[in-house]
């Protein structure tokens, strides 16, 4: 990674303080570098990976010509405008069997889907279009089809030699599909990214822990694990801290010994026993940043040296609150994550959606609000709050399906007003 202070250009004439959210994407996608190794996977453990080096189609796809429809096939030139054709059938073509013979003109093979095209035929009518006559013959009506109908080319998917799936591009079902369709068996893909988390707090209980005066189940643990997973992390749980130097300390250093990346939640606001942030100055190059946005103003970014010397530890330091810690994730760790595991498409696509209601907002800093799409009685997309939008109320993150996005320079939205929806689930 590029070491903070050498791009600190592109943060100076901004008040950190007040980091507007655009200059912290940039800043991240300018300090953080994609990871080196890669490894050789089996098909079945390639989902959710990223392609390491192009993937060049050693085959065509679909190795032949063949019919896209049961029915029958002949030569397209018979056809005369205004009359119906009437042709002899002559043999049959199954999928996987490959027919061979010569065709005339007034002949034709019943053919089923996927079966090679007997050589010299270009053209397929689908069963339910013809009638057999009374002496045998195959009737093709006046004006069924067009010359060269139904007949998939050798080739038209990926031609043998092309790019089936570039380098950084994801492994989705789709795509290992894809790679399946090749005849692969086993995909070059870059090695997983290793990410060490853990919570702080004096007040964090454990799963399972009784419950005592001014203490709260740990929750941002759990939210954590569940985002890192969902982007094929090799997640390193280290559990949860107390706000305790040493403790801490050890954390830390453990965490910098083999994962790529750190992320920590609480203490970075800098309350009374907020020890985190003197640790962090201490042990790494580390900024600490207010950023103009609701929720998820304090956030702690850098990089901390490992023990054995061999090059750093990216380190996001996210605020406590719960919600606060999910939405700093989504906006700028994920795309950074994305970023370092090599991953071409580092940003989800934002949909636009009409706001049902007034959403009050002042100009100055991006809002990120909970909210459901759903499609509307006009079939275009709408979306609603889900309640209580304070930084703490994960309920309302629980029961949304993405979160709004109103930029830094807007003000009120107005109910019927457009407006943009960073989904959870299902978009990269
Ligand atoms: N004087 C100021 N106080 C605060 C500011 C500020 O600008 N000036 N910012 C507020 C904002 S915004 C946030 S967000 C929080 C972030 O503070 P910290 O990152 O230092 O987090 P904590 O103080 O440790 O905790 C905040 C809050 O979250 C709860 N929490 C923490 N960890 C967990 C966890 N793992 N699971 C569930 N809940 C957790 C914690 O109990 C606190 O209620 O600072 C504001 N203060
Ligand atoms: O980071 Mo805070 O959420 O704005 O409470």
């Amino acid at each position: 990674m590029t070491a903070l202070n050498t791009i600190a250009d592109s943060i100076a004439g901004y008040d950190q303080n007040d980091m507007p959210v655009d200059v912290v994407r940039d800043f991240l996608a300018r300090m953080i570098e994609p990871i080196h190794g890669t490894e050789t996977v089996d098909l079945w453990d390639a989902l959710d990976r990223i392609v390491a080096s192009d993937v060049i189609s050693p085959i065509n796809v679909p190795p032949h010509d063949n019919s896209a429809m049961d029915g029958f096939a002949f030569h397209g030139d018979s056809l005369r405008a205004g009359e119906p054709l009437r042709l002899a059938c002559i043999a049959t073509a199954l999928a996987g069997h490959a027919w061979s013979g010569d065709v005339a003109a007034d002949q034709c093979v019943r053919i089923m889907t996927g079966a090679v095209m007997p050589a010299g035929l270009d053209t397929v009518v689908p069963l339910e279009l013809t009638r057999t006559t009374d002496d045998g013959l195959v009737e093709i009506p006046a004006g069924a089809l067009r010359a060269g109908a139904n007949r998939r080319r050798k080739g038209e998917d990926l031609e043998q030699g092309s790019v089936a799936l570039a380098r950084g591009e994801l492994i989705t079902p789709a795509a290992l599909g894809l790679l399946a369709s090749l005849g692969l068996a086993r995909v070059d893909v870059k090695r997983r990214l290793r990410v060490a988390y853990f919570s702080t707090g004096d007040e964090i209980l454990k799963p399972g822990e009784a419950p005592r005066e001014g203490a709260v189940y740990d929750s941002n643990r759990f939210s954590l694990f569940g985002l890192l997973t969902r982007l094929g992390i090799q997640v390193v749980d280290l559990g949860s801290v107390k706000d305790e130097p040493e403790q801490l300390e050890a954390l830390l250093r453990r965490a910098t010994e083999d994962a790529d990346a750190i992320i920590t939640s609480g203490g970075v606001s800098g309350g009374d026993a907020d020890h985190t942030k003197a640790l962090m100055h201490r042990l790494g190059d580390v900024a600490f940043w207010r950023i103009a946005m609701r929720p998820g103003r304090p956030m702690a970014v850098g990089s901390l040296s490992r023990p054995r010397g061999d090059g750093r530890c990216v380190l996001f330091g996210l605020p406590g609150n719960p919600v606060a810690a999910m939405v700093t994730f989504l906006a700028f760790v994920r795309p950074a994550l994305r970023q370092m595991m090599g991953c071409v498409r580092t940003e989800p696509p934002l949909l636009q959606a009409t706001s049902t209601e007034t959403l009050r907002k002042r100009p100055g800093r991006t809002e990120f609000q909970r909210g459901i799409v759903s499609r509307a009685a006009d079939g275009t997309l709408q979306v609603c709050t889900t309640g209580n939008q304070g930084s703490g109320v994960l309920s309302s993150m629980a029961h949304a399906n993405g979160l709004i996005v109103l930029p830094h320079a807007s003000g009120t939205i107005q109910a019927g007003d457009s407006v943009e929806v960073m989904m959870f689930d299902g978009v990269m």
